[in-house]
C-alpha cells in the first residue's frame, strides 16, 4: 500500500468512481485509496430514512429520496472540494454528484423534475468536479448476482427493469460527459471481462492506468 501519486497544484486529482447500483464502486474506491494511500470519501447510505419507503413505493417517495441524496452529496462534496481539491490534496470518491441527475430523471416527473433540477444546478454548478471519472460497466445479470450477494434488505425486491434502464441511463450519461466536457478523463471498465476483486493482475493494471493518468 502507499505508492503515492504526486499531484498537480493547478488540476488536483479529484477521482470519482461511477456505475450502476452494485458496480463495484464502493468495493474498487476503497483498494485504490488503500493502494495509493488516498483518502475516500464515501456515499452515506445505511442512514438513509427514506430508501427502504423508496423501493417500496417510487411513485410516493422519489422527491423526498433524491433530495435526501442531493443535500447529502451537496454537504459532502462542499467538505471534499475544501479539505482535498482546493488543498491541492488528491482524493478518491465512490460517486460523481451527477448520478443525481441520472437517478432523478429516471425517478421523477413534471413540476417535481423541473424544481429538483433548479435546485441541483443552484447547489452543484459553481463547485469543483471530478476530473478523473472511473466508470463500471457491468451486465444485468452480474448486478443482480452482486445485489444479491450483498443482501441489504430494501434492494431485494429491485425491478430488474429498473436497473436494465439504469444500465443505460449510464452508459448515455458518460457518453454525454466525454462530449461535454471532454478534458475530464474517463476510464471505462467492464466488470463482465474484469474482476478487481479476484484477479490481482487485474487491479494493477486499472492502478497503473490510473497512475498514468495521475502523472
Ligand atoms: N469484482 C467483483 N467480483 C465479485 N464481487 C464483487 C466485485 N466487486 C464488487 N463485488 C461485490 O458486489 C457487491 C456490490 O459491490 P459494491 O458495494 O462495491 O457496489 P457499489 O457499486 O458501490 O454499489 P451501490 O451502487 O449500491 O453503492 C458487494 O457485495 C461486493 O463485495
Ligand atoms: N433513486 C436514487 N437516487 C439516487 O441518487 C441514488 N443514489 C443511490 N441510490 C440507491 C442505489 C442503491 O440501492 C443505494 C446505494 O447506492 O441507493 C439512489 N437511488
Amino acid at each position: 500500500m502507499g505508492e503515492g501519486v504526486g499531484y498537480m497544484e493547478k488540476n488536483t486529482p479529484f477521482i470519482a468512481v461511477e456505475g450502476p447500483i452494485g458496480a463495484g464502486k464502493t468495493t474498487l474506491a476503497a483498494m485504490l485509496g488503500e493502494h495509493f494511500a488516498l483518502p475516500v470519501v464515501k456515499e452515506i447510505v445505511e442512514e438513509n430514512p427514506f430508501i427502504d419507503k423508496f423501493y417500496q413505493n417510487m411513485d410516493d417517495w422519489s422527491f423526498q429520496l433524491e433530495m435526501f441524496f442531493l443535500c447529502n452529496r451537496y454537504k459532502q462534496l462542499k467538505e471534499t472540494v475544501q479539505e482535498y481539491v482546493m488543498s491541492g490534496k488528491p482524493v478518491v470518491s465512490d460517486y460523481h454528484i451527477f448520478k443525481n441527475l441520472i437517478f432523478s430523471q429516471r425517478t421523477l416527473t413534471g413540476a417535481e423534475r423541473d424544481k429538483y433540477e433548479q435546485i441541483y444546478h443552484i447547489l452543484t454548478d459553481d463547485l469543483p468536479k471530478p476530473n478523473i471519472m472511473i466508470y463500471i460497466k457491468a451486465s444485468l445479470e452480474t448486478l443482480l448476482h452482486r445485489i444479491a450477494k450483498r443482501g441489504r434488505p430494501f434492494e431485494q425486491d429491485m425491478d430488474p427493469g429498473y436497473l436494465q434502464q439504469l444500465i443505460e441511463d449510464y452508459e448515455a450519461a458518460m457518453s454525454s460527459l466525454a462530449d461535454r466536457e471532454p478534458s475530464t478523463i474517463i476510464m471505462t471498465i467492464d466488470a463482465n471481462r474484469v474482476d478487481f476483486v479476484q484477479n490481482k493482475n487485474q487491479f494493477e493494471e486499472i492502478a497503473s492506468q490510473l497512475k498514468e493518468n495521475l502523472s
